[in-house]
């Protein structure tokens, strides 16, 4: 475990060492005065004459053994510190990086709550170890071996005497590792789901407070933050009693060399001032063994999160390539596509083509696989077999910048960063001038609702958007779209659950990002895409069928079906075609 986290310390590993030696000095000088006091006990056990200066002699070395000590352990913790924040840093980054490798899909899937916890909680604690546990905990470690080996050359049967409480604790604590380590899991899955769902339920508290307490978020919010508090007592409950026995044990050395050790020297064994020494020396040991062993009580809980943050690092990355982006046109190939998000398999082999410059609908029920084929389409997952290609070259054999260049995905919810309007339109085009970024705000009919705010286009969107309202972000979004006027549109339930009056001058904005693109609309309403150049009817995974509207309507039942449903809740226009729109 050590040596895994010393590995992300780099230049600052020597720093941790030298740390640690600094540390073990200063320790060595907390357990000097000892001596010194026995020193200064022994000419009255053997009734010797020692002068004044003998003695202010030891008084002043005890002295000064304390400053020495404050000195050497300040500068050990300020060592260590410098080296462990640095190694927190580097973690982050390497973390960050290893995530930035991985399927966007997967990363989302884990959840805020949960990469949260660890980017900030689960790097956090290693701090313990690196700055405490590794310096702190070893040098109080050695301090207790090296003192029990000088006790062995003093007077062997006393220094045995006092190692007799050692097992006695170590079992103790021991038993509290076994009984901790088997709860561990539990606890630290029952903290993640805890992470999780507090986050899922303060970002759906409109939801929540719309449905009363009583809805089902509230239900697992409170389960879960029931079922953390259940899992962290249960944990403390099976280590309390061990924890209780070994810190009580542990520090009593005397316990046996006290009144062992006076039965030997009354019997002629051993002699008086070996004995003090020895007692002097067992109460020096007492606390920086505590320390040392206490730092290990921490060392199983890290060791997960340690183990954890690996597991998400090592993680399969996506496949591509640093190659710029090189298809003959913009026409889009799915090839006998196969897609799993775990075991069970979503498309069961879906092969269909996209034309240049043609405006092509997915349909299909709840959970037939459309936004799922657009995932794929934007790289956000790895097919499971077959490929994704668009002018002939595999997304896989391109870098995922070069792709996202080639395309504009328009997801079903946006995410805006709390600066202004402008800069977060922006993001569609890095480079672009104000004039271009007002412009394609005016293209994405955002200027209506843009004057009404008191700073226009400056104003802030408010923490992840929240002061818009729904269809007021996705014409933000789109102005983005426009902005980076990619060749390949992908509209994910654009217009969905908007108003009619909303719906109309969203559909004017998306007319603007499509206008001469390749183009992929995903529509849960069929009368927005009646006028599709082609129409993929999806069904459990598979392709049902492909044609125009008309050709649909006539042979294919699930269409048919789809129509029928439509129908019976349609009350809206159509939107226009992506050649000519
Ligand atoms: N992140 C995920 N993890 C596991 N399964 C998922 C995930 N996302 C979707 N699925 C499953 O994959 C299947 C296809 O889902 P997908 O969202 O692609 O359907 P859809 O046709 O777009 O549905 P909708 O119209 O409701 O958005 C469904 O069975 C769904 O439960």
């Amino acid at each position: 475990m050590f040596k895994k986290v010393l590995e992300y310390a780099g230049e600052y590993r020597k720093t941790t060492y030298t740390s640690m030696i600094v540390m073990l000095f200063g320790i060595v000088m907390s357990v000097l005065p000892f001596l010194f006091i026995y020193q200064l006990i022994r000419p009255l056990l053997l009734r010797e004459i020692v002068g004044v200066g003998y003695i202010l002699w030891r008084v002043a070395a005890i002295a000064v053994c304390g400053v020495l000590y404050a000195i050497f352990y300040v500068k050990g913790l300020s060592l260590s510190h410098r080296s462990a924040y640095n190694t927190l840093k580097n973690l982050r980054f390497s973390l960050q990086g290893k995530l930035e490798k991985q399927p966007l899909g997967v990363i989302q899937e884990k959840g805020v709550g949960s990469l949260k916890k660890m980017f900030i909680d689960d790097i956090d604690s290693i701090e313990l170890l690196l700055a405490h546990a590794l310096p702190e905990g070893m040098a109080n470690l050695a301090v207790p071996v090296f003192v029990f080996i000088t006790m062995f050359f003093v007077d062997w049967k006393l220094a045995l005497l006092s190692l007799c409480a050692l097992p006695l604790g170590l079992i103790a604590m021991m038993a509290m590792y076994k009984a901790g380590t088997s709860k561990m899991g539990a606890y630290y899955a029952a903290a993640q789901k805890m992470n999780n769902t507090i986050v899922e339920y303060i970002n759906g508290m409109e939801v929540v407070k719309v449905f009363n307490r009583d809805g089902e978020s509230y239900k697992r919010f409170e389960q879960d933050v029931r079922g953390y508090r259940d899992f962290t007592l249960a944990w403390y409950k099976v280590c309390w009693p061990w924890m209780a026995l070994y810190n009580s044990i542990l520090p009593c050395v005397a316990l046996f060399t006290l009144p062992i050790g006076a039965y030997l020297v009354l019997s002629g064994y051993s002699t008086l001032p070996d004995l003090a020494l020895v007692l002097c020396m067992s109460f020096g040991v007492g606390t920086p063994l505590l320390r040392a062993l206490s730092f290990l009580s921490t060392l199983p809980q890290i060791n997960y999160k340690i183990t954890a943050l690996e597991q998400l690092m090592s993680a399969p990355v996506l496949q591509q390539t640093k190659d710029p982006f090189s298809g003959k046109d913009h026409s889009i190939l799915f090839e006998n596509v196969h897609f799993a998000y775990r075991e069970e398999e979503v498309l069961h082999g879906i092969s269909l083509k996209v034309p240049e410059g043609s405006l092509t609908a997915f349909v299909g029920e709840s959970g037939s696989g459309k936004s799922t084929l657009a995932k794929l389409l934007v790289h956000y997952y790895d097919v499971t077999s077959g490929a994704v290609e668009i002018g002939g070259q595999d997304i896989r054999k391109m870098s995922v910048e070069a792709l996202n260049d080639q395309i504009s995905y328009v997801a079903q919810e946006q995410f805006l960063f709390n600066m202004s309007l402008l800069e977060n339109i922006r993001l569609g085009r890095p480079g672009a001038t104000d004039e271009e970024v007002m412009e394609a705000a005016d293209k994405a009919q955002c200027g209506e609702f843009l004057a009404r705010l008191e700073d226009g286009i400056h104003t802030l969107a408010g923490d992840g958007g929240k002061q818009l309202s729904g269809g007021e972000r996705q014409r933000i979004s789109l102005a983005r779209a426009i902005l980076k006027d990619a060749p390949i549109v992908v509209l994910d339930e654009a217009t969905a659950f908007m108003d009619p009056e909303n719906e109309e001058k969203m559909n004017q904005a998306i007319a603007q990002v499509i206008r001469g693109k390749t183009v992929i609309v995903i529509a849960h309403r069929l009368h927005s895409i009646v006028n599709a150049d082609r129409i993929c009817v999806l069904d459990k995974g598979n392709l049902a069928d492909i044609g125009t509207h008309g050709e649909l309507l006539k042979r294919c039942p699930e269409y048919q079906k789809l129509w029928r449903a439509a129908e019976s809740s349609a009350q809206w226009s159509v939107s226009g075609k992506g050649g000519d729109a």
